[in-house]
């Protein structure tokens, strides 16, 4: 198996129109197959618009994101859609982010119409609509009737997992998670964080996971980035958190926890 990882950043800047400072500045990073990667840093650091330019729902300035070695930073309409499927994101909100008006067939349904005909799945392969949606909400521990419901007939970590579902159902290598669990209580974030390592492991994925939360991201983790003030100060190990060693601003950090 290649050791070349799934995800490659190198230099990554975004600075919004009238800003003082860039929101994220010379980002670099990479993440290996089936890693979970976490970024923490307080808010404002730059987190979410470092998910957006991964996602090219924003633009960087400059700066490579190299997906299985392709550069997809600068590439648009036809010569990024094959590239889409390779990353997906779920976001904080999931009310936010499922349509109110589709029952959550359609809605599980649509990444696979957008982006999926032409991929061979090898975990939610497709025979028919029905079946290839009961495996999703099966795989994300939901029953098959809620299927026919809407969003507003399911409670918040339902939701969150229907999102979860829906991003991991044409198998991308990369799930950038950006705080998946910030809008729901406790036992639900407990469940969530422990379903989407199952998932890790289960289907071989990749995770950038972005959470203001210290002990979440030391849980979930193989290694750790600290962001402040749109810089990567630190990278460690997951299990050297706590080393002598840390950077000043990562420390501050863990005496906050
Ligand atoms: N659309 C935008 N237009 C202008 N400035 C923005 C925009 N989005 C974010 N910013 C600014 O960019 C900086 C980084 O914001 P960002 O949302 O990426 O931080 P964050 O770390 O994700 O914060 P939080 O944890 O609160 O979500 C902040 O100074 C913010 O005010």
């Amino acid at each position: 198996m290649s050791n070349d990882p799934v995800l490659r950043v190198e230099d990554l800047s975004r600075t919004y129109a009238g800003a003082e400072r860039p929101a994220i500045q010379n980002v670099s990073f990479s993440i290996q197959a089936g890693e979970c990667l976490g970024l923490v840093g307080e808010s404002g650091c730059g987190k979410s618009t470092l998910a957006r330019c991964l996602l090219r729902i924003e633009d960087a300035d400059h700066g490579k994101i190299l997906l299985g070695g392709q550069d997809i930073a600068r590439l648009a309409g036809r010569r990024l859609r094959p590239y889409r499927r390779n990353i997906q994101i779920v976001f904080q909100n999931p009310s936010a982010a499922l349509n109110p008006k589709l029952k959550i067939a359609d809605s599980l349904i649509d990444p696979y119409e957008q982006l999926g005909h032409n991929t061979k799945l090898s975990h939610f392969t497709y025979t028919s609509k029905e079946a290839y949606i009961r495996r999703l909400l099966e795989a994300v521990e939901l029953p098959g009737e809620l299927a026919e419901r809407y969003p507003h007939e399911l409670s918040g970590g339902q939701r969150q997992r229907v999102t979860i579902a829906r991003s991991i159902s044409i198998e991308p290598d990369v799930v950038v998670l950006d705080e998946p669990t910030a809008s729901l209580d406790v036992i639900s974030q407990g469940a969530i964080l422990q379903l989407l390592t199952d998932l890790r492991t289960s289907l071989g994925l990749s995770y950038l996971f972005i959470s203001h939360d210290l002990a979440a991201v030391h849980r979930m983790s193989q290694q750790v980035m600290v962001m402040q003030d749109g810089q990567i100060v630190d990278r460690f190990d997951a299990d050297a958190l706590f080393a002598e060693e840390r950077h000043p601003y990562t420390k501050e950090l863990i005496s906050i926890f």
